[in-house]
């Protein structure tokens, strides 16, 4: 009998992904199964569009399974490939360039800077279209026309000046069909950087041309200290006047002491507890004028918060059933521009990926009915579900949009795959720089670990590499083969507590630093506190180092695993923030990270 192959974790999420797609019936073949965002990347590349038109399958191309069969990273985000040169060059960089902590000003970015108004950074339009034409000569017109908007856009940008952003059409085309089915458009982005993922031309789009309403949704203002919540939201409002703002937060409560923390405090998203959901639906109230009957969210709204309140947290058996409509062709979708057509308000959430799109519909369902994942690029179709039977919701899977912003931002942003990493340690050390990183990380210096009794005056400086190193040696990750410290583990490992905001860079708008005061005395911030859930966080943050204090320091080693950065599975719910065993060490007693001191902004406290 031939032996059994052994069958990992990993390969059985596989094979369960591939079970599920079949059960939708999409085989990654058809033209509404999402192409990958970015530059695509695989080797091999096959024909997935029902389309018989050369033009229209060479656009849609998106790389295949060794076997043919589903790929689930197919959906990876690509950066182009660099050399191996260029990858040695940097690496060797990091190891010699010692880092220096960035003044406050350069923390400091305006809109003009990401997308400067001169270099034509739009987004790709959908040609008009009528009804009376076929299928395949809209296909061709909209493959035309994307053609040459990436002509344009590269003609007017030398190479290498643009950021990464999404080649594939199809991803475009799903944009296009939530514009068009949406009412109101809820545009999502990270507090930490909203002009990073606040396209102008989109807002131009939508509010000019569309004629439609934009709700800008400032979201994971959990991570954000709150003088900067309220810098951004002024900073944005004064920029785009026509904008509704509302700050939001799935996570609210959130602690940031959590680096270096063992014990997991959330065991699972309570999505019943948002900040900022009364806001959204507020803000939708106000721009429906009682256009659309929005009681039944009302009452919905005040139902979930008292469920919420004598449960702790809404059971699923109670909630009432969301329907749920997949969508298929979008480039079929001939869409009716009608406005709450049958009364029936449809909000389109729409973001950059990572952003929190899908935890903003959680929560505005109250429970799980999207799945959500550290990985960006995780929602592949745009999906409506009701809220209510006169409030539809619809998930647009995260569009990355032609900018100038610099690789390492895009990184740190969340927009792009760690794993996918070729050279991760010129993020850590732009990372290191405008962060507190060795408070937050109490590393010990590559010099000094050897010399354990001997005491130095002199502080070390330190690279990106050795911050990599000293991570490596505290988490324990040492290579396979020769047990030495495993750098290219710890340099992932630190950008995804950046990316989880557990190492938090928060971004600030131009002239921050000067009306820093003005912010600090806002009268504002007890809202945006109670949003965050601050004060309770504070309250029980003693109680939590308690608790942390009476634990075991050993911890299994599949645990500390899932800190490398391989979720394919993606459905990181059970992977709230500080749950994962950072360290097998034990934490020193009594600390903690202030969030200021994390942020740099000690004066805020
Ligand atoms: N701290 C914090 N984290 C959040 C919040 N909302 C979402 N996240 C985290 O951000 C990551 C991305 O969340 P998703 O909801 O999957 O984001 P998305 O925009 O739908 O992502 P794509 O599927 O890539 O388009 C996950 O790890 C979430 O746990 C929030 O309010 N606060």
């Amino acid at each position: 009998m031939p032996r059994k192959k052994p069958f990992s974790n990993k390969q059985k999420k596989k094979q369960l992904q591939v079970k599920r797609e079949r059960k939708r019936g999409d085989t990654g073949s058809g033209p509404s199964s999402r192409n990958a965002s970015v530059e695509r990347g695989g080797e091999r590349q096959s024909d997935t569009s029902d389309s018989e038109t050369t033009d229209i399958r060479r656009i849609n191309q998106q790389p295949f399974g060794r076997d043919g069969r589903y790929d689930p990273n197919r959906f990876r985000l690509h950066f182009e490939k660099e050399s191996k040169e260029e990858v040695e060059r940097r690496k060797k960089l990091a190891m010699e360039t010692v880092l220096k902590p960035v003044s406050d000003k350069e923390l400091e970015v305006s809109k003009d800077e990401i997308y400067p108004s001169e270099k034509g950074l739009v987004f790709p339009r959908r040609p008009s279209w009528t009804y009376e034409m076929t299928r395949e000569s809209l296909l061709r017109k909209e493959e035309k026309s994307y053609r040459d908007y990436l002509e344009d856009l590269h003609s007017r940008n030398p190479p290498g000046s643009l950021s990464h952003f999404e080649h594939n059409l199809e991803t475009w085309r799903q944009l296009w069909r939530v514009l068009e089915m949406s009412d109101i458009i809820l545009l999502i982005v990270d507090i930490r950087h909203p002009v990073l993922q606040f396209p102008p031309d989109l807002y131009r789009y939508i509010t000019a041309d569309l004629h439609k309403q934009v709700i800008l949704v400032l979201n994971k203002a959990d991570l954000c200290p709150p003088p900067l919540v309220i810098a951004w939201k002024h900073y944005m409002a004064s920029q785009f006047p026509h904008l509704e703002m509302v700050c939001f937060t799935s996570h609210p409560g959130q602690s940031y002491n959590t680096v270096l923390q063992k014990k997991r405090m959330r065991k699972k998203a309570d999505w019943s507890r948002a900040g900022g959901l009364i806001d959204i639906f507020k803000a939708c109230q106000e721009i429906t004028a009682g256009k659309v009957d929005l009681s039944s969210w009302e009452q919905k709204i005040q139902r979930d918060a008292a469920a919420a309140r004598l449960d702790g947290e809404l059971q699923d058996e109670g909630a009432e059933s969301v329907l749920v409509e997949h969508q298929s062709d979008s480039a079929l979708e001939m869409s009716n521009q009608e406005l709450y057509k049958d009364g029936v308000l449809t909000l389109g959430c729409i973001g950059f990926p990572n952003v929190g799109k899908s935890s903003v519909i959680n929560s505005l369902v109250g429970r799980k009915v999207v799945s959500v994942s550290r990985t960006p690029g995780h929602t592949k179709y745009f999906q409506t579900y009701y809220l209510t039977p006169t409030v539809k919701l619809c998930d647009c899977p995260g569009l990355v949009f032609p900018s100038r912003v610099n690789k390492q931002l895009q990184i740190l942003a969340g927009i792009y795959p760690v794993a996918q990493l070729q050279e991760p340690y010129t993020s850590v050390g732009y990372l290191c720089e405008r962060t507190p990183y060795l408070s937050v990380l109490k590393l010990k210096h590559p010099s000094l670990q050897e010399k354990e009794s001997q005491q130095s005056t002199e502080e070390p400086s330190w690279t990106a590499w050795d911050v990599c190193e000293a991570w490596a040696e505290r988490r324990g990750y040492k290579t396979a083969k020769a047990a030495r410290n495993d750098v290219y583990r710890a340099a992932n490992s630190l950008l995804r507590l950046a990316i989880d905001g557990r190492l938090c860079l928060c971004l600030r708008p131009p002239g921050y630093s000067c009306l820093k005061e003005h912010w600090e005395n806002h009268p504002d911030l007890p809202e945006i506190m109670a949003l965050q859930g601050r004060a309770a966080e504070e309250e029980g943050s003693a109680e939590r180092e308690d608790e942390e204090d009476g634990e075991s320091s050993s911890e299994p080693e599949e645990e500390r695993d899932r800190d490398a950065d391989d979720d394919e599975d993606g459905d990181d719910e059970d992977e709230g923030f500080g749950h994962r065993g950072w360290s097998d060490d034990k934490p020193s007693s009594g600390f903690t990270v202030n969030m200021y001191n994390v942020l740099r902004e000690n004066d805020c406290e």
